[in-house]
């Protein structure tokens, strides 16, 4: 009798450690591993169950302020799956195959990412508080399209008024999947005109690296199952000449702005380059063009030139729309 109770308690152990281990393993799968994994047993079904449905509820691994949800009612795939950085990171080796925990009980950051690229020595302001001191030297700008925030060389902290952009989001969002766009960003509540939205993250690319990416992004796109985020902007001078290039792949490593899909008639978010005092480059952030309703697609042009006319078809469903998405010479 008493050795039957030590077998028991055996094997309880045995399985309280399987249970254990499952539930530290199981954040860092992918949705492929999750699923074959689940269908061995069914105490590791019900934990893979719990990792997919967390991972529905926030694409964003809790790094950003709010919660932002899947929602697929067109076909059987739950979320998708990318590594999450709340802004923009340099790039990673092209064989990068980095994986963060999604999906657990425990959210630690794992020290993927690096901090915002930074001018040592670089000037700041030296303001108490920014939004009452008119004359804080951070705050002016320098063209219509472009704003000046304070950053990392300043000695205000993250609390003042005059670093909108990097507080994180303050909007619901949540990411909606569609039959022929894929998935793409809706709002989850009334946005305001002028309200910022969010920043555009990813890895930071040189322009070689960037045209490398998407020689390769083009022939997969062609599939229709795969969906590149690899965005050009270009800094132009008062003459017109673009003056500096910046390149942000979010196919990888991004936010969730990589949801957001293109219209043709510029949809209702325009992008501004923001620069904050001491970091070494702008970031791209989205603001709202119009009053946006609740349930409304976030989208914005994606450019104006279509150098391929055999480009990937566009389903923006605007009046103006052209038919094919735009494409340029990277
Ligand atoms: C930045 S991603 C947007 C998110 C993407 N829909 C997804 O599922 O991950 C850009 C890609 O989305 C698709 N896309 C964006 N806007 C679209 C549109 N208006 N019509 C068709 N496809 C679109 C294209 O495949 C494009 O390369």
């Amino acid at each position: 009798m008493k050795e039957k109770v030590c077998k028991i308690d055996e094997s309880q152990k045995a399985y309280a450690s399987l249970f254990h281990c499952a539930h530290i393993i199981f954040p860092w799968l992918d949705p492929t591993e999750l699923a074959s994994i689940s269908s061995t047993c069914k105490t590791l079904n019900s934990i893979a169950k719990s990792i997919t449905t967390a991972r529905i509820s926030d694409a964003s691994r809790t790094f950003e302020n709010l919660p932002i949800p899947f929602v697929n009612t067109v076909d059987d795939q739950p979320y998708a799956y990318f590594n999450y950085t709340p802004t923009q990171t340099l790039a990673f080796n092209p064989s990068f195959s980095g994986r963060q925990p999604w999906g657990g009980n425990r959210v630690t950051r794992p020290g993927l990412f690096v901090d915002t690229v930074v001018v040592r020595d670089a000037c700041g302001c030296g303001c108490e508080r920014c939004d009452v001191e008119l004359e804080c030297p951070c705050r002016e700008m320098s063209a219509p399209e472009l704003s000046r925030e304070c950053g990392p060389s300043c000695k205000c902290e993250l609390e003042c008024g005059n670093r909108l952009t990097q507080k994180g989001i303050d909007v619901k969002v949540k990411i909606v999947k569609d039959e022929r766009k894929g998935w793409g960003l809706f709002s989850n509540q009334v946005i305001k005109q002028g309200n910022f939205v969010c920043e555009y993250a990813g890895e930071l690319l040189t322009t070689k690296e960037a045209r490398l990416r998407q020689q390769t992004y083009d022939k997969l796109a062609q599939g229709g199952k795969f969906f590149p985020a690899l965005l050009v902007v270009r800094e132009h001078l008062p003459s017109g000449n673009a003056c500096m290039r910046i390149n942000i792949d979010a196919t990888r490593v991004g936010n969730f702005a990589r949801f957001i899909n293109h219209s043709c008639d510029g949809g209702n978010l325009s992008t501004v380059l923001v620069r904050s005092s001491g970091a070494l480059l702008p970031r791209l952030c989205f603001f709202a063009s119009k009053d946006i309703l609740e349930g409304e697609e976030l989208t914005f042009s994606y450019g104006d030139i279509r150098l391929n006319k055999k480009g990937l078809q566009c389903f923006c469903g605007s009046s103006c729309c052209v038919g094919i998405l735009p494409s340029e010479q990277t």
